[in-house]
């Protein structure tokens, strides 16, 4: 079935990956879970809460095995001052624990970003959670065309009730192929959960057990946040909590996400603050010293020049990595005039998946030009959209130093194993778009 070894590799094009959810030429089974638009790794008609109790769902569970291609070491990148096998990793969102942060290491991923961890436990949002989008465009991130709604299709999670019980007759753009709405084939999801955390005692045993999951060349991050409002505490030392504990827990890296489209209005653009980042990062190193790296998490910029003061400010903190971008934040509706499809206290929500990479390819073109010509000494992780393996490259060629993906990981179970393929068949090395030089 495989001619895939550990070490060096030989590739055959003629492989076919051994997946129940996939035709022998590749397409979506018709009868699978994923052919009507179910995560592998995530129920979409439960809870954060839920899924955190119940595990992995079953389809996420009986992958059969896979037999991934290893690069051979002196092939290995370095990110971070760490090894890793290969330049693929999860975004911080979908590796809720360590069981997801297992599959994750043994289906192709090497830097895995555990999910935004808070000071304390938070359950999140209620459902819905996730809602797929009739998008068959890439979104813009600036002008006028931001403003209009974007709208929902096919069922809604958790309600058991399709969008068309809702308004029958509306045009719905549901083929059933998990591939997205209208005839564009894109996955196009909104998530909107409200950054839900295991409390500090959960995380002492769970962050060691996500540790301890991963394989020679692979390396875990864990996300954090601060939450506004903490009684007597400031978003800040708010923040140095979480960042304490994941530091207690084993974590290689921190990443601070200061872009979460969801946390309300006084933080909506907190990466795009250059001193209000200065300031929280500097505040953070002082109180958690240097011993591991930091990744700060961004949104898109409108334009160039508001990038160019972040990123001035993050290279002068000593910060090792920036990473962008997070879902773009827009208004989220039921079709034909039937409100917010989040709640009327949800009207806006990130969206995410295969209409976002044009947003994310730019942001990661314009940081590279910028860190080059300032020289910030900056790393570069890109994120939006990659739900296919030549995504990663495309990423990588725009100067990415590593890829990370989170809808791409949920709904594409073989994203990563094709990613290895494509990447020793590439001679395990890519060359950048603006000439200097590239990975591998
Ligand atoms: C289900 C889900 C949960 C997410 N949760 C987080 C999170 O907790 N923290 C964070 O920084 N980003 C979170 N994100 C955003 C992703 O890290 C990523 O920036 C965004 O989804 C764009 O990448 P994609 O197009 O590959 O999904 C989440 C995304 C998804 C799909």
């Amino acid at each position: 079935m495989t001619d895939f070894v550990q070490g060096p590799c030989t590739v055959s094009p003629a492989r076919v990956f051994a997946f129940a959810d996939y035709n022998v030429d590749g397409s979506f089974h018709e009868n699978s879970e994923i052919y009507h638009n179910r995560a592998y790794s995530y129920d979409e008609d439960r809870t954060w809460v839920e899924n955190m109790a119940n595990g992995l769902p079953e389809r996420g569970r009986n992958l059969p095995p896979c037999e991934r291609c290893w690069a051979p070491q002196d092939k290995w990148v370095t990110f971070l001052n760490h090894k890793l096998a290969s330049p693929l990793g999860v975004a911080a969102g979908p590796l809720l624990s360590s069981q997801w942060v297992r599959l994750a290491a043994s289906r192709g991923f090497d830097c895995m970003t555990y999910k935004t961890i808070r000071s304390h436990y938070h359950p999140g949002h209620g459902l819905p959670n996730i809602i797929h989008l009739q998008v068959d465009e890439q979104l813009p991130v600036s002008g006028p065309a931001c403003k209009g709604p974007l709208y929902a299709r096919d069922r809604l999670p958790g309600s058991g009730v399709g969008l068309h019980d809702l308004k029958p007759g509306a045009s719905m753009g549901i083929r059933g192929d998990g591939l997205g709405g209208g005839s564009s084939g894109m996955l196009a999801i909104t998530n909107s959960f409200g950054m839900p955390s295991l409390g500090p005692e959960q995380l002492a045993e769970d962050l060691p057990a996500a540790a301890a999951a991963l394989n020679p060349g692979q390396m875990m991050v864990v996300s954090i946040t601060g939450t506004p409002g903490r009684p007597g505490l400031s978003f800040q030392e708010d923040l140095v909590l979480a960042a304490r504990t994941a530091l207690a827990g084993g974590a290689t890296a921190l990443e601070v996400n200061l872009s979460c489209p969801n946390v309300g209005a006084s933080h909506v653009a907190l990466y795009q603050d250059a001193p209000a980042v200065e300031a929280l990062l500097a505040g953070l190193i002082e109180e958690v010293g240097r011993k591991v790296p930091l990744v700060i998490k961004m949104g898109s910029f409108p334009d160039c020049d508001g990038m160019r003061r972040v990123l001035q400010a993050a290279g002068r903190t000593g910060v090792g990595a920036v990473s962008g971008i997070n879902g773009i934040s827009r208004r989220v509706e039921l079709p034909g005039g039937a409100g917010p499809a989040l709640g009327p206290d949800r009207p806006t929500s990130g969206v995410c998946g295969d209409p976002i990479r044009a947003a994310g390819l730019e942001f990661v073109t314009r940081a590279r030009q910028i860190i080059a010509a300032e020289d910030l000494g900056l790393e570069l992780v890109g994120v939006g959209g990659v739900t296919q393996a030549n995504h990663v490259m495309e990423y990588l060629q725009a100067g990415a130093d590593i890829v990370q993906t989170a809808t791409g990981f949920m709904w594409r179970p073989n994203l990563g194993i094709d990613f290895q393929r494509l990447w020793a068949s590439s001679g395990y090395s890519v060359q950048r778009a603006d000439g200097r030089g590239g990975r591998g």
